[in-house]
């Protein structure tokens, strides 16, 4: 077969390998390889599989070089391999619990979304993501854990900013927590608050208690499609806009907009798409917005328009590793 055709077969085939990535994920395969290489009957009773199945598994994803078959019958992880445990750094693992399960489900509907521009999260499951994971704990807490393993990478370039003049950072969307932790853990003289939706911001007071920054953080439970919390000066929106199409990514602005003082500053933790189509990563993630959230990825001059058409001049974009830093100020 030629070149070409197998090339064109294996992205016709290719969740295959993204869900046995998941598949072996769930069941802790690379975790238990964290030590060494194991023999298939003894890997597959530790993490409770059928071994003639797991053996399969394996084999595809050793032609993906995630593992390496060592002598007959031993497993062991491969460098790309190791990203896939929970506790490596730089783990990805966060990124194969967001493109599994309902993430994947909702990709057979994903015709709807071409067809009509808008989400195929309500299609298959009958109502808008955000509002399904209202009434879903288990997968609410698993996003949330999930976005937080991601807010690491993101926050670098936050990180590395300078700090001395601003007082209170306000975290819109702020999930569970992550970003405003890190942020005040590093710099002793800033205070916090953390908007979200009530139930993923329900157990945040307590936790910021245990890690010690209880008396300079606040939570508010909300909605920003109605207001955001007032009386900060920096404010984050830290992958927010990116899920939501035009229209609505403005009224959130919007509603930033009336909370910030005049010489506040809006942060925005984003993609930027480069203006010209290419191969880029973020292209997948842009696809992705579309078909789970009806949202989207921003060129730069994408962000400029959104901004200036809500009330905010976009004043620099600071690239970071995995998301760039967009600032923006009221007009
Ligand atoms: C992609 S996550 C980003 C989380 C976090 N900022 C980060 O960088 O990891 C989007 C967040 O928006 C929150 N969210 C969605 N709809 C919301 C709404 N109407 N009001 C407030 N928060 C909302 C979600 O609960 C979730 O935590």
């Amino acid at each position: 077969m030629s070149d070409i055709n197998n090339r064109v077969r294996k992205q016709i085939m290719g969740y295959i390998v993204s869900q046995a990535i998941a598949a072996v994920c769930e069941l802790g395969v690379p975790d238990k390889l964290s030590n060494g290489s194991r023999l298939l009957p003894d890997l597959a009773t530790s993490v409770g599989a059928d071994a003639d199945a797991l053996g399969r598994f394996m084999r595809v994803l050793v032609a993906e070089g995630l593992f390496m078959e060592e002598a007959a019958g031993r497993f062991a992880l491969t460098e790309a391999g190791e990203l896939l445990r929970v506790d490596t750094p730089g783990s990805l693992r966060h990124l194969v619990g967001l493109m599994s399960k309902e993430a994947y489900t909702v990709w057979g509907h994903s015709l709807h979304s071409v067809r009509t521009g808008k989400e195929s999260f309500t299609e298959a499951f009958g109502r808008p993501y955000f509002e399904w994971l209202t009434d879903n704990p288990s997968a609410s807490d698993e996003f949330d854990r999930c976005q937080a393993g991601l807010v690491e990478v993101r926050l670098l370039p936050l990180l590395n900013r300078d700090w001395a003049k601003t007082t209170t950072v306000v975290d819109i969307g702020g999930g569970a927590g992550t970003l405003i932790e890190t942020l005040l853990g590093s710099h002793p003289h800033l205070r916090g608050t953390v908007f979200d939706l009530p139930h993923v911001v329900a157990e945040s007071a307590s936790k910021f208690c245990s890690a010690g920054i209880g008396d300079r953080t606040t939570v508010v439970g909300g909605n920003f499609f109605e207001e955001v919390p007032q009386n900060g000066d920096v404010y984050v929106l830290s992958q927010i806009l990116h899920d939501w199409d035009d229209e609505s990514a403005g009224k959130i602005l919007g509603n930033c907009r009336r909370a910030i003082p005049r010489n506040g500053r809006l942060l925005i933790v984003e993609q930027v798409l480069p203006e010209v189509a290419t191969a880029h990563p973020m292209a997948l993630l842009d696809l992705h917005m579309l078909v789970l959230l009806g949202g989207r990825e921003r060129t730069a001059t994408e962000w400029r328009r959104l901004l200036s058409g809500h009330g905010f001049t976009l004043e620099s974009i600071t690239p970071g590793p995995r998301s760039s830093v967009i600032e923006a100020v009221p007009a």
